[in-house]
């Protein structure tokens, strides 16, 4: 059946809409856009007050399975996507068995197909068993439907590898993107390596021991002329080198995430909150400065979350020995709303730049637009909705959020995928 959205403020700056109009959708695609549309026989939804925009993307997810369904599976991820309002999301490959083959790929493909409640692109692991030692079958991924390559996790210690990595995946014509990280600097480093690391008595992670890494990748993306994407983005030096190589003209972007963005190493002090204990650590508040300022300046490509899930009982014990991550599908689009479009430092159109155009375009997906004949792949929010962000309220099973408490301006309430709907209301449809 005809679906109509009738009176949202449409904001896609690809085509250059920002203003209230309808859109009408018809068997998976959008079949109109325009001003007091009518369709007979169509479902229509009033969306008056509401923002609607190209579905979002979350190009850097961990739906943990198979292997660590007691964090989260592929059904409570892709829910908690939906949730959050998101389309789809680029599911890493680190988990047991390593998404390191073709069967990986097609397994978490299929069972997205199965229970998934968002589209979910896998991405293949650039070394086989994450071990930065063994190239990975990544033609056999691509022919599953892998949409990039990533050892995410864990940064290729060995630059003859990464070397390799990169004039193998090229071929492929498929974005490698890294977690940069020497094990030689950073060791079993907790938290960023400076005052706060001294005062809390933790072993320091040092920004060196993420730059040098981002520098040599850049410099073998020079070598190789693969296109290379930095992951989660820390610090304000990594970011000058990004910037360098982008003036450069090299094929190099970069992603950050909303808790490095908002959240600085001060959180930890004095609260060894296990939820705060991610990787890359959070930074200082300099750094969190910069990579505003990065987003509004565009030397940032994207905003993802690197949804970590853990159980709790993992999260609760000693620092040291809690895992890295934290959550993040269900709250990014509110702290963004909230801490960048609220207060004025990027506009609608940037958001949605950041959050669905790029993601789509460095992972060489098919465009989303508010258009005729594009895929209706649809997110819809309401900016106003004033919420605080509880764990229980989650539709993930994890609760390391590190922003539980926050009170926060701005919500996703309708989701569709291909027009089909995923949450409406902001009540994700079973
Ligand atoms: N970011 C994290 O702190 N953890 C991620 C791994 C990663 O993204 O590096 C995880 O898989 O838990
Ligand atoms: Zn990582
Ligand atoms: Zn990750």
């Amino acid at each position: 059946m005809a679906l109509l959205l009738k009176n949202a403020h449409i904001v896609d700056p690809v085509v250059e809409l920002d203003g209230v109009a309808d859109v009408l959708i018809e068997d998976g695609k959008i079949a109109a856009v325009g001003e007091g549309l009518k369709a007979e026989g169509a479902e229509v939804r009033d969306m008056t007050g509401k923002y609607l925009v190209p579905g979002l993307v979350d190009m850097h997810v961990h739906l943990r399975e198979p292997g660590f369904e007691h964090k989260e599976d592929i059904e409570s991820g892709t829910r908690a996507a939906a949730h959050g309002g998101f389309t789809g999301v680029c599911a890493m490959p680190n988990t047991d068995p390593v998404c390191d083959n073709g069967v990986a790929v097609g397994y978490v493909r299929a069972r997205a197909a199965e229970v998934g409640k968002c589209r979910v692109y896998p991405a293949g692991a650039m070394s086989k068993g994450l071990k930065g030692e063994i190239l990975s079958e990544m033609g056999d991924m691509v022919a599953q439907g892998a949409v990039a390559f990533t050892d995410d996790g864990r940064g290729v210690q060995d630059s003859g590898m990464m070397r390799r990595v990169m004039d193998y995946g090229k071929m492929f014509g498929k974005v490698m993107m890294v977690h940069c990280q020497d094990d030689g600097l950073v060791g079993a480093g907790q938290v960023n390596e400076g005052v706060v690391s001294t005062r809390l008595g933790l072993l320091g992670w040092p920004a060196e021991g993420e730059e040098i890494e981002i520098a040599r990748d850049i410099a073998l993306c020079r070598l190789t002329g693969c296109p290379l994407h930095i992951q989660h983005i820390t610090t304000a030096r990594g970011l000058d080198l990004v910037r360098a190589a982008k003036e450069e003209g090299l094929p190099v972007t970069c992603e950050v995430t909303p808790h490095h963005l908002f959240l600085s190493e001060d959180a930890l002090d004095g609260t060894y909150n296990t939820s705060l204990k991610v990787n890359p650590p959070l930074r200082t508040q300099a750094d969190c400065d910069a990579l505003i300022e990065g987003v509004a300046d565009g030397s940032i490509d994207c905003i993802v979350t690197d949804h970590a899930p853990h159980a709790d009982w993992e999260k609760a014990h000693e620092f040291e020995y809690a895992p890295f991550g934290m959550t993040g599908l269900e709250t990014s689009l509110a702290l963004v709303l909230t801490n960048l479009v609220g207060k004025g430092i990027i506009d609608y159109g940037k958001m949605v730049d950041v959050m669905a155009i790029a993601p789509r375009e460095i992972l060489g997906l098919e465009p989303v637009k508010i258009a005729e004949g594009s895929v209706a792949d649809i997110t819809v929010f309401d900016p106003t909705i004033e919420w605080t962000v509880d764990g229980e309220g989650f539709e993930s099973k994890a609760h390391n959020s590190g922003f539980i408490g926050a009170a926060l301006t701005g919500r996703a309430t309708d989701v569709y995928v291909g027009g089909v709907a995923t949450m409406v209301d902001g009540k994700v449809v079973d």
